[in-house]
């Protein structure tokens, strides 16, 4: 060939000070650019060989070989793929790999970054520029009496292209690194980064340094032709078997077949703990795991790991590495992979994904859209199905996940549909039960409850003779469908007992995340209402009562109410008289479901706001007819003492709801050594 000098075809003039600037950050995405046009070559190569184009050589081993020469600060990367004629030369790096880099950078020179191009896909040969002043390529065509070709460029416009000297079919890139890069040249900075981008590439990557120091000592018997002898390793005993030093040899860094890419039936625990182990260099087991395997309509395989977690949803750092035909993009990928499986940690290799394309085109993509779809039905049939097939299982890591799945509803509605019906909640025994079960324990059957009342003690209570049945069937339903739940089991432990002595049941539901949730389940789930466990007495703790003898407590209350609020002086809190079967219970606090769940939302994103203005709203002081403390002020209303047992009765109630405050607290102690003081006199 005659020696040629050209300028290469592009239209800006100066593309490399872009190309070497631009997203400084990571421009050690070269490695994966250059390994992964080699491993591509090689694949060229073996097609052509099953198409019978070409007979690959005896022993052919496919492999990519980085040689990183920090004396000489440069980069060798040689494979043993098609190689390049003069003419693809021409046409694949003079023209159409330069003009692709400059249609790349034209489109997004500009771009900030909220608006990155995916792993910067699709800058190809020429990201070599990034770190290299100059770049050699020296290549031989796997095509009959090809011509080895020798290209040079040293960043300029220009390149020059003559006969070369390879004598192999393949190809060898060499970076002359510039003086900004050399970490790029050492060994172990180039380990690190190719075993994070070529991990798991399809051919063999090896990596090693010219003219190393490091030595190892093999077998004789495992010598490798490539390998070089430096001495022969003198035997301690006679029966030690021979020993050579050799060079060290070049290190293998990926797994060609990557346990994402095998037929799930074909894999084991053992293999699937070992991969997530290796990939995430989590040394504890995951719970479980789906392994994706998707050809039609598009390509996708991959595996998600639910990982071992007991704190809240915040704290969790999952982390979803995304391949492309087994070259790794990036890690969390938020526009292909649902928001709420990113807590999870899981590698997922999509071949058809757009890569070339920014965030926000990938964002707007109904392809990537129905691939992100996939996985989320994936994840909500795979845990659907464990509950209804392996319910023992699913109970055993649901406190681990549950937060990962409420966050899951509360973030993808599709998601929210499928796993309604598998979401679990743990009653007061400790047992899980589905929605649906919950639904069915607390329903009020009216001669249940008349019949098997009984008090704390497990003794029968006597109910009242009841002439007229309540006529509000609405209000009955609305109460069947309620759920009640514990935030805190100490602090309601007053509640649990009166739930438990009335053989009621509530769920537990001490997560954060919890009342976001099941605020969404209301509103998704029509009649389904969820209260905490002290914002209503029901009426199964109250013996049933004559609308008459009702009527007159409701009186009574009205009378002590104004004497109550006098007392507390609070005109906001509200007070009932019922007459509760458990006869020991003076006082019960409730708090307004709807109030409660109000302040809770205002203290969240209140900030600095004064919540006492917000006090006691919603709080209604029950009283317990049947206790004589009870009867004695609806009978003394104007005795002296009167006040202060209502203030002592509401201390209690609220004691046993929620802590008092420290004045609250003040003032109680000192009631409580006067009450004491008039039992001494
Ligand atoms: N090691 C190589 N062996 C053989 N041909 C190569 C090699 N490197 C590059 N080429 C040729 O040069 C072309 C341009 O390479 P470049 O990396 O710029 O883009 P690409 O690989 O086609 O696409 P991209 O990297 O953007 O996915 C390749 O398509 C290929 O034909």
């Amino acid at each position: 060939m005659a020696e040629k000098h050209g300028a290469l075809s592009i239209n800006s003039d100066n593309i490399f000070p872009i190309i070497k600037k631009w997203l400084y950050s990571d421009h050690d995405i070269f490695y994966r650019e250059l390994i992964s046009n080699g491993c591509d070559a090689i694949t060229k190569l073996k097609k052509l060989d099953m198409m019978g184009e070409y007979e690959l050589p005896e022993g052919y081993k496919p492999r990519v070989d980085i040689i990183v020469d920090p004396d000489a600060k440069t980069i060798q990367f040689i494979d043993n793929g098609v190689g390049m004629t003069a003419d693809e030369v021409e046409e694949y790096i003079n023209q159409i790999a330069f003009s692709g880099a400059t249609d790349f950078i034209a489109k997004y020179k500009d771009k900030t970054n909220d608006d990155q191009i995916i792993g910067h896909f699709g800058l190809g040969f020429y990201s070599a520029f990034m770190v290299a002043d100059e770049v050699h390529i020296d290549t031989l065509s796997w095509q009959k009496d090809a011509k080895p070709v020798h290209w040079e460029c040293d960043g300029g416009t220009e390149y020059d292209m003559q006969d070369g000297t390879r004598t192999e079919v393949g190809t060898c890139i060499t970076l002359f690194l510039n003086e900004d890069c050399l970490q790029f040249c050492n060994e172990y900075k180039a380990t690190e980064v190719i075993k994070k981008y070529c991990s798991f590439m399809p051919v063999e990557i090896y990596v090693s340094r010219a003219n190393t120091p490091e030595t190892q000592t093999i077998l004789a018997s495992e010598k490798l032709d490539s390998d070089h002898v430096i001495e022969e390793v003198k035997k301690e005993k006679e029966e030690d078997p021979d020993k050579l030093k050799i060079t060290k040899r070049p290190e293998l860094i990926n797994d060609t077949h990557p346990l994402w890419t095998k037929n799930p039936s074909e894999c084991t625990k053992e293999e699937y703990i070992d991969f997530y182990r290796k990939v995430f260099m989590d040394y504890k087991e995951p719970l479980f795991w789906i392994h994706l395997n998707m050809d039609y309509p598009f390509n996708l395989k991959g595996i998600l790991y639910f990982p071992k977690i007991n704190m809240e949803y915040e704290s969790i750092e999952g982390v979803i590495k995304l391949y492309n035909n087994q070259v790794f993009i990036a890690d969390n990928i938020k526009e292909v992979i649902p928001e709420f499986l990113l807590l999870l940690k899981g590698v997922i290799d999509c071949p058809d994904l757009p890569l070339n394309v920014s965030r926000s085109a990938l964002q707007n993509d109904g392809f990537v859209k129905k691939i992100s779809d996939y996985i989320t039905k994936k994840v909500a049939d795979k845990l659907s199905g464990m509950c209804k097939t392996q319910k023992e299982e699913y109970e055993k890591y649901w406190d681990d996940i549950a937060p990962f799945i409420k966050f899951g509803c509360l973030k993808d509605e599709k998601f929210c549909e499928k796993m309604t019906d598998y979401i679990l909640f743990k009653n007061l025994d400790g047992k899980y039960m589905t929605l649906p079960e919950c639904l069915e324990v607390n329903k009020t059957d009216p001669d249940e409850t008349q019949e098997g009342a009984v008090d704390e003690n497990g003794e029968k209570v006597e109910a009242e003779v009841v002439e007229d049945k309540s006529e509000d069937s609405a209000e009955e339903e609305k109460k069947d469908k309620t759920i009640y739940y514990v935030t805190d089991e100490k602090q309601q432990s007053q509640y649990i007992n009166m739930f438990k002595a009335a053989k009621m049941d509530a769920v537990m539901l001490t997560d954060r995340i919890d009342q976001p949730f099941i605020s969404q389940l209301e509103a998704k789930n029509e009649g389904i209402h969820f209260a905490r466990i002290d914002a209503d007495l029901t009426d199964a703790f109250k013996t049933k009562t004559s609308k008459k003898t009702q009527e007159e407590l409701n009186a009574q209350a009205e009378k002590v109410e104004k004497l109550v609020q006098k007392a507390l002086k609070n005109d906001k809190i509200k007070v009932k008289i019922e007459k509760l079967k458990n006869k020991k219970v003076s006082s019960v606090l409730t708090v307004s479901e709807e109030s409660r769940r109000m302040q809770d939302m205002m203290k969240m994103y209140g900030g600095g706001m004064d919540m006492s203005m917000f006090g006691a709203e919603g709080e209604t002081l029950v009283l317990n007819a049947n206790h004589p403390l009870v009867t004695y002020i609806t009978e003394h209303e104007d005795d002296a003492n009167t006040k202060m047992i209502c203030e002592q009765l509401y201390d209690l109630a609220k004691l046993q709801n929620a802590p008092l405050s420290p004045e609250a607290m003040t003032k109680f102690v000192a009631r409580s050594n006067d009450i004491m003081l008039l039992l001494a006199k």
